[in-house]
């Protein structure tokens, strides 16, 4: 099995010690300052684009505590000024000028000389939140970092109320944590859009307490680590022991992005089989389907009602369709089983449930499907059930539940399903998606965090898309379903991104987000 491309989650107090190792002195950590603030611009900028981008006389309110959090603020307003000529910062001084640390104070010093004037600088006092201007493009948090400890002092607590309460700031960026969050989070916490994780992921941002706070997450990789670094592994002090959490990085999908082999055919990428459609849902299984032909898969044969063949076929003719014998209400029927079955040694791997529907009779087809399989499964939408997984035991099977299909299939807050043994690696979809593997049954894989995507996804079909993503890369490397999984959240991720920079979060159709599956590949 290939590893999983990701970096490792830890502490603050691990990030700390880890961060002592790896920068041992100020040239170093002012290296690592002035490539997490270019990094932070660069990211900001970009998603910036999913409300029609940075204008270009934006007024940016930079929040700066003592620390290199503000540090990191101080560089990334640095650079956004560098790049727009006519763009204006206010910076707050939480704690006053003369209280940075040296390599901070040298970040104003580097922000000052760079656009004189046009960085405005002030101490929050009493009264400050009155102080804000009636409109910012952006708000970069700076003020507490990874060393945040509570209690926070009033004057600032006031001023992150009045931020989070502030009517006209377009875009709330945190750098690293948001303000008031860590290994005990704060009363009062900065609520940002976005919160981009500068060099390492610290814990606090993946728990549920501070999920509103964190906004959408985005890991900006500094080069700290090994694409598969593990902690315990050469240049991690700090620990002796593997993360228990990674996150995902885009290197997961460069081989996708590398020259195939010219001594290849079609069977080279494996044989997806699609088993969906009903007459109440014809529209899913189209979707899943789309998204496998751009996988990457040789082929992709689809199990339909036989009603629905002839048109499906029609529009798609680069799958193969098949007429399955329907049940009255137009779901797939017993007879499936065999259609599959006869064509099931030359596939490998299979994608079941878009739009099947809960009939009882649909049910059981599901049921027999799951006991006959013997490729590796993906199991989305309808046929996430405990009697579906249950026959399915033993093998290979990805799971790709939203958190109402997860709690159905008797999932816990630990992310393991009900399934038994077998290898069975949950996709659980949201804002934060992360995926597990139990292989042989364990209760000790690690869990994987996707940086990717956002809220362009909240629609329907967009968990359609993401099975027929998974379904081909499953058939092209079905021994390892862990990889498959990782791969194809990240690649719908990361596509839904790039549609949201292109075409903004609101006018969309979710299919759009295949056309951005080929971009979505190169860094
Ligand atoms: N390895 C990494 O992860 C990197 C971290 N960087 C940045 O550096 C940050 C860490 O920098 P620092 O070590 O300076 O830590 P912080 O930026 O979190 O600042 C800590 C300062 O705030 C003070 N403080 C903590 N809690 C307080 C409270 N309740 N009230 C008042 N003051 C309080 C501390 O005494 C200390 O002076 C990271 O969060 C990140 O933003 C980057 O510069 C790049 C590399």
């Amino acid at each position: 099995m290939d590893r999983v491309p990701s970096h490792p989650v830890l502490s603050c107090a691990a990030a700390k010690a880890w961060e002592a190792g790896r920068l041992p002195d100020e040239a170093a950590e002012w290296q690592a300052m002035q490539r997490a603030g270019l990094a932070l611009a660069a990211a900001i900028t970009e998603d910036f684009k999913e409300i029609g981008g940075l204008p270009a006389d934006a007024r940016i309110l930079v929040l700066v505590g003592k620390g290199h959090n503000g540090g990191d603020a101080l560089l990334a307003a640095r650079a956004l000024l560098t790049a727009i000529p006519a763009a204006t910062a206010e910076v707050v001084f939480c704690f006053g000028e003369t209280t940075l640390r040296p390599l901070a104070a040298r970040a104003l010093a580097d922000l000052r000389s760079s656009v004189g004037p046009r960085a405005a600088t002030r101490l929050v006092a009493k009264g400050a939140p009155g102080l804000l201007a009636p409109g910012y493009a952006l708000c970069l948090d700076g003020i507490f970092g990874f060393q945040f400890r509570p209690p926070m002092d009033d004057a600032t607590a006031d001023l992150i109320h009045a931020v989070n309460a502030h009517p006209a700031i377009r875009f709330r960026a945190a750098v690293d944590l948001p303000s008031g969050v860590g290994e005990t989070n704060a009363p009062t916490v900065f609520r940002a859009d976005f919160t981009y994780a500068t060099g390492i992921v610290k814990q606090p941002v993946l728990l549920s307490a501070a999920a509103a706070s964190v906004g959408r997450l985005r890991y900006l990789d500094l080069g700290f680590f090994d694409p598969v670094a593990k902690l315990g592994g050469p240049g991690c002090p700090g620990s002796a022991s593997p993360a228990t959490d990674y996150v995902l990085t885009q290197d997961i999908l460069a081989p996708l992005a590398a020259l195939r082999s010219s001594q290849t055919d079609k069977r080279t990428f494996g044989h997806l089989l699609v088993v969906g459609g009903s007459r109440s849902y014809p529209g899913a299984v189209v979707l899943a389907v789309r998204a496998a032909l751009r996988s990457g898969a040789g082929l992709v044969t689809a199990f339909v009602p036989e009603r629905l063949a002839p048109e499906y076929a029609a529009r798609h003719p680069e799958a193969m369709w098949v007429g399955c014998p329907e049940t009255a209400a137009g779901g797939l029927a017993g007879g499936t089983v065999d259609l599959i079955q006869a064509r099931q040694s030359r596939a490998t791997a299979m994608l079941m449930g878009p739009g099947m529907s809960a009939e009882p009779e649909v049910i059981e087809t599901m049921v027999a499907i799951g006991r006959m399989s013997a490729i590796p499964l993906v199991l989305d939408a309808d046929a996430l059930r405990p009697e579906v997984l249950a026959a399915a035991q033993g093998r290979s099977v990805v799971c790709t539940p939203h958190a109402g299909e997860y709690e159905r299939i008797g999932g816990r807050a630990g992310l393991r399903p009900a399934s038994g043994s077998g290898d069975v690696v949950t996709v659980l979809k949201g804002p934060l998606t992360r995926i597990v593997s139990n292989s042989g049954g364990s209760e000790t894989g690690p869990t994987y965090y996707s940086p990717f995507g956002g809220p362009v996804l909240a629609r329907g079909g967009s968990g359609d898309i993401l099975a027929g993503l998974i379904g081909g890369l499953l058939a092209q490397s079905p021994a390892d379903p862990l990889l498959a999984a990782c791969r194809g959240v990240v690649w719908h991720g990361r596509a839904a991104d790039l549609l949201a920079r292109a075409r903004g979060q609101v006018a969309i159709e979710l299919s759009e987000t295949l056309e951005q599956l080929g971009p979505a590949l190169h860094p």
